[in-house]
């Protein structure tokens, strides 16, 4: 289910009023959120992942979902600056951790996944 349109404003005016550039999005299903997030300079890449200081990236474990709302994605330019990645959340973030400069690195993140193992993502 996509995020309530009030709740997904407010992220929108809290990643603007501290000019988020590097953010993190786990669970992202048709992709709704995610468009909030990327100012208009915003850019990644897969091979960015793990490595820039200057990033947007997405985990979901359905890419189904995600396709399904890549025409709106397209339709917004977007295509080229998100960076998706397919896999189950805990295994992408101990990758991530796996290089230390990304490490405390993030200006955000938006954990909309699975509920019981919230604990653990922190
Ligand atoms: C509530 S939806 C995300 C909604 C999205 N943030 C939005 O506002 O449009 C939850 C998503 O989490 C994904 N998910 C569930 N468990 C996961 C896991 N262990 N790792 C990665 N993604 C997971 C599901 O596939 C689903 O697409």
């Amino acid at each position: 289910m996509a995020t309530a349109p009030e709740a997904a404003q407010l992220i929108a005016l809290l990643l603007k009023l501290i000019n988020a550039k590097k953010t993190i999005e786990i669970g992202v299903f048709t992709g709704y959120s995610l468009l909030l997030k990327i100012p208009d300079d915003g850019k990644a890449s897969a091979s960015q992942f793990y490595t820039t200081k200057f990033d947007y990236s997405y985990v979901d474990l359905d890419r189904d979902a995600y396709e399904m709302g890549f025409p709106v994605i397209k339709k917004a330019n977007d295509e080229h600056k998100i960076n998706f990645i397919q896999s189950p959340a805990l295994s992408a973030l101990d990758e991530l951790l796996n290089d230390h400069d990304n490490r405390g690195s993030f200006d955000f993140a938006f954990i909309d996944t699975d509920k019981v193992s919230y604990q653990k993502y922190h």
